[in-house]
């Protein structure tokens, strides 16, 4: 084992807690710790599973060719889990998103949407024979498919998408169809050159009439040569910011033809066309994906504030006092401002994720029965924690990217590929202020009728907290209540605007569209409180945790209401009964926890537990021997192997001659 830093050394002896107890509590007990723990070994020592030159070197191409062997072989690993029982959701949460995932795959893998979305919507839209047809293939990775919905012309707006899928009765065959250029199916992860089949969201035609989208299940390549089947037109749609390994592709279909039972039909029960009890089903794998996307928010603030935090202990810079010694740069307040927040934000985001989780689970079981009455508070949560949690976790990992100074900078801290993952999840799976919207409908909805509000869990807190009204306190309680105060105030006050401009005569939705920065404002601190409220709750909980840890972890919870409410100061003011000698005992308690969270912030991280692979960055490394690391992944540049490149003698000398 290499030496371990002077620095960290002297941090780690400073913690005031068990960090083994924290890593436990997080991973939910430490039988599940030590499942985790053998999962990490079984996947990140196999020798095959390591990539010998790094990614960043490799050529586009090259890199989907490292990509797509890697993930055969987690897909395989994966399935001999599940043959030998040690199956679970955990082992696809893990290599799909999350630590594993990133850690293997850095760039995006090319497969993942078979997992996340194409089987989920066989699953979730297929009927009973349906299942029985595809599950076995699907389980068995004999077809590997992905999910095609996003056209060139349309992403957010699914119900104007353009393929057609017009049924031939003479054949019983759906005949699938692209009439234009921006009907092209554009984006699908794996599309380009990885999947087989598909599922494809068209327009449904039967006798000249459209019944609006619906999935089908699509073969695109032939099985053996995996040469496109005749009639689609398929590609992968080029280099992006970030995710450059996951395949993204094209689709195009001249007169198509697939089987009528490849129309999933579990909400068209006798196989005529009967419109299901709600078309929002068909969102259904949708809301899946938002929710556990959560979950990798959390994930990728750990990974990111582990590195950044790690190296802000390592690293020494300018002069405090003059003639003492260069201090860490983590006893700089502003630093800590940088690192501490995203630190609380981890937990909040995970304790949020894991109750989306349970409520997700709770109301899909809930629809397998035929009951869709919670389906609107659900969906309404999920879009905003989806929203919420990818843009604060983008920003996080772009703060403590900053944080770490030049060597931030570079793809060896892994923060650039961090982010790169990061801010796609803002835009995939519905563009975030497109989902803060659909949160805010349900918000009016609900303001306009609060006549069941009780029995509305996440939104029973609207029933009076427009009057709260509670002076200051240095407390949690005080800091939820205004924060719910302002939730309330915004969502009363945009549905005043909206009601004002249809008064003056305008059309109901341009009164949306005119109030809508305020109503994205609204779904945004609705959600806040959300977040906040659930992290209470759950440090509350906590019965038989030590008072060591249980005092960190009100820290923590403190110091993340502190900085949601300086974030909303200006909120706080206009809404609630705060006053600016207020906002300045907010201040000082933020600097009073930052302080107080000082001496464990090392310790904190430490219980993460995030192997130096899963964490894959010279700068965040256990031992902290950053610029060992650093000088060490310089010389893997192809530039350094060997003294004069070719690029001397055919450009720079005769250059360097004309300029005598
Ligand atoms: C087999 C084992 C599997 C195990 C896997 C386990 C774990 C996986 C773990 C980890 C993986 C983690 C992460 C994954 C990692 C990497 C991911 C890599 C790649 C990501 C792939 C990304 C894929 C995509 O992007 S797919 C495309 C996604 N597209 C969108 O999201 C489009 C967004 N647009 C929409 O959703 C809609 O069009 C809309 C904006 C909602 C508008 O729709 P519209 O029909 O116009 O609706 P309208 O506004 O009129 O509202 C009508 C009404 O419906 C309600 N509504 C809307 N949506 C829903 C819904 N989804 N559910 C329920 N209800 C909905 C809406 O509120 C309105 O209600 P009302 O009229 O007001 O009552
Ligand atoms: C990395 C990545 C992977 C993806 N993978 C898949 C996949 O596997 N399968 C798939 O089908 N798709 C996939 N997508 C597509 C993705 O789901 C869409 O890009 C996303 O839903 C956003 O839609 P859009 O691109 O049409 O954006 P647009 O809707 O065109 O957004 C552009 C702007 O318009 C605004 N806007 C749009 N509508 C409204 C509105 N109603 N009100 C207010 N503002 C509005 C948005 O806020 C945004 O600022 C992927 C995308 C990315 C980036």
């Amino acid at each position: 084992m290499a030496k371990i830093n002077e620095d960290l050394l002297k941090e780690r002896k400073k913690c005031s807690f068990n960090t083994a107890e924290l890593t436990h509590l997080l991973d939910g007990g430490k039988d599940k710790t030590l499942e985790r723990h053998s999962r990490e070994h079984f996947f990140l020592d196999d020798p095959e599973l390591r990539s010998k030159i790094p990614l960043e070197y490799l050529s586009h191409k090259e890199k989907y060719e490292e990509a797509v062997r890697k993930s055969c072989i987690l897909f395989r690993k994966v399935q001999e889990l599940q043959e030998a029982g040690k199956g679970g959701i955990e082992n696809f949460r893990e290599i799909l998103g999350g630590q594993l995932g990133s850690a293997i795959l850095k760039d995006g893998n090319p497969l993942t949407l078979h997992y996340v979305m194409f089987i989920p919507t066989i699953t979730g839209q297929g009927d009973f024979e349906q299942q029985a047809e595809w599950m076995h293939k699907a389980w068995t990775c004999s077809i590997i498919g992905t999910y095609a919905q996003t056209e060139l012309g349309h992403g957010t707006f699914i119900r104007g998408l353009e393929t057609t899928a017009t049924y031939d009765p003479k054949t019983e065959e759906f005949v699938l169809n692209s009439p234009t250029l921006t009907s092209y199916k554009w984006w699908p992860g794996g599309l380009g050159h990885s999947a087989n089949f598909a599922i494809v969201v068209a327009q449904l035609y039967t006798q000249g009439k459209c019944h609006g989208i619906h999935p089908f299940i699509v073969q695109l390549r032939d099985e053996e040569t995996h040469m496109p089947m005749k009639g689609i037109k398929i590609g992968e749609i080029g280099c992006k910011l970030g995710m450059n390994s996951t395949n993204n592709g094209y689709l195009g279909f001249e007169n198509y033809r697939i089987p009528r039972t490849n129309l999933l039909m579990k909400n068209n029960k006798d196989g005529t066309y009967v419109k299901s009890p709600s078309s929002k089903l068909t969102y259904g794998t949708m809301i899946f994906v938002r929710v556990v996307l959560v979950q990798d928010c959390a994930s990728y603030m750990k990974k990111a504030v582990t590195i950044a935090t790690r190296y802000s202990a390592v690293r020494h810079q300018s002069e405090m006092k003059p003639n003492c010694p260069e201090p860490q740069i983590i006893d700089y307040v502003t630093q800590q401002y940088k690192l501490f927040p995203y630190i609380a934000m981890s937990f909040a985001f995970q304790y949020s994720a894991s109750w989306l989780w349970d409520i997700y689970n709770n109301v899909t079981g809930e629809l397998e029965s035929g009951q869709l009455e919670n389906l609107p508070e659900l969906h309404a949560l999920a879009c905003c924690l989806k929203a919420v949690g990818t843009a604060d976790c983008a920003a996080g990992v772009e703060t403590l990217r900053l944080a770490c100074g030049g060597h931030g900078y570079m793809t060896a801290s892994n923060l650039p590929s961090t982010y790169g993952l990061a801010t796609a999840m803002c835009t995939y799976e519905g563009e975030n202020t497109v989902l803060l919207l659909q949160t805010a409908r349900y918000l009016i909805k609900i303001w306009q009728n609060k006549k069941n509000i009780q029995n509305l869990p996440t939104v029973r807190y609207l029933d009076n907290a427009l009057f709260n009204n509670r002076s200051y306190e240095k407390s949690v309680s005080w800091i939820l209540s205004a924060l719910q105060q302002v939730a309330a105030a915004k969502i009363d006050l945009a549905n005043k605007h909206i009601n004002d401009r249809v008064r003056q005569g305008k059309a109901y939705e341009d009164a949306w569209n005119e109030t809508s920065i305020e109503l994205v404002a609204a779904a945004d601190a609705h959600c806040r409180t959300f977040l906040l409220d659930i992290f209470n709750l759950t440090v509350n909980n906590f019965q038989s945790i030590s008072p060591e840890l249980k005092a960190v972890l009100t820290d923590l919870l403190e110091l993340y209401a502190v900085h949601t409410a300086i974030r909303m100061t200006g909120d706080l003011l206009r809404f609630t009964n705060t006053i600016g000698k207020d906002v300045e005992a907010l201040q000082l308690w933020l600097e009073e926890l930052l302080a107080k969270i000082r001496p464990n912030a090392i310790g904190i991280v430490d219980s993460f537990d995030i192997r130096d692979e899963v964490l894959g960055s010279a700068l965040g490394a256990y031992d902290g021997n950053v610029y060992e690391r650093l000088f060490a992944e310089a010389q893997k540049s192809p530039l350094n192997h060997e003294p004069v490149n070719k690029s001397f003698g055919l450009y720079l000398k005769p250059f360097l001659k004309n300029n005598l």
